[in-house]
């Protein structure tokens, strides 16, 4: 068991889970915000399903991301990663962690919008920097100047990202923290409706 679940939060995870019914919780953001880490000890505190979209989509190509950008360019990935959540979508609660590009696509987004709660988790673009700079797996950031593609990448898709349903500051403290703050928000946003 996880230090979240053996203390306190374990009251804020069932009122969570109980919030969240058979909806699917879906994290949206950018390369490097924690959609991953984040969204797996989310799934592991509500005690439901796990799933990346981006890991989908390899298992069922049985190709890197990597690759499928390389060999099939960026407009095939995002049809592949529209039928996966779709798919991922149909049944719930699942916790479903999408690739960074995954809200900006129309098609994907009105899946989600349908299928799912969204969470946002925002990050500042050190925060970013920081963590994507260290592995070389993100395609789009394979430029001459990576960080700047980062930030052009955070002024195009920051309007969008907003649509979601809920934001949760990503920045650099325990990722515990970050899980609870994601279950308060979905705690406060049922007070709310
Ligand atoms: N709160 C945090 N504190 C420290 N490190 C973190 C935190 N959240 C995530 N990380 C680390 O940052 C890196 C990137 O996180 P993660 O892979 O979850 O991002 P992502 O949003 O899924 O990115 P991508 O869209 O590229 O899949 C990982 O090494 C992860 O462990
Ligand atoms: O931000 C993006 O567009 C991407 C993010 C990754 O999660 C992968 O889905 C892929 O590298 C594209
Ligand atoms: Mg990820």
């Amino acid at each position: 068991m996880t230090e979240l679940t053996d203390q306190a939060p374990l009251t804020l995870a069932a009122e969570a889970r109980a919030a969240l019914g058979k909806r699917n919780l879906v994290l949206i953001g950018l390369m490097g915000a924690g959609k991953s880490a984040i969204g797996r000890m989310t799934a592991q505190a509500l005690g439901i399903p796990f799933i990346d979209s981006d890991h989908e989509i390899e298992r069922v190509s049985r190709m890197s991301i990597t690759d499928l950008f390389a060999a099939y360019g960026e407009a095939e990935f995002r049809a592949l990663e529209t039928r996966v959540i779709k798919r991922l979508l149909r049944s719930g609660p699942r916790v479903v962690s999408t690739g960074g590009g995954a809200y900006i696509n129309e098609n994907t987004r009105k899946h989600i919008k349908r299928g799912g709660l969204s969470v946002w988790l925002k990050a500042d673009l050190d925060v970013l920097w920081e963590r994507v700079n260290k592995r070389d797996t993100r395609p789009l950031l394979k430029t001459e100047n990576p960080r700047q593609t980062l930030e052009n990448l955070m002024n195009a898709r920051y309007p969008i990202y907003a649509q979601a349903d809920l934001t949760v500051l990503s920045r650099d403290v325990k990722k515990e923290t970050m899980v609870e703050e994601v279950l308060t928000a979905i705690t406060a946003a049922a007070k709310k409706a």
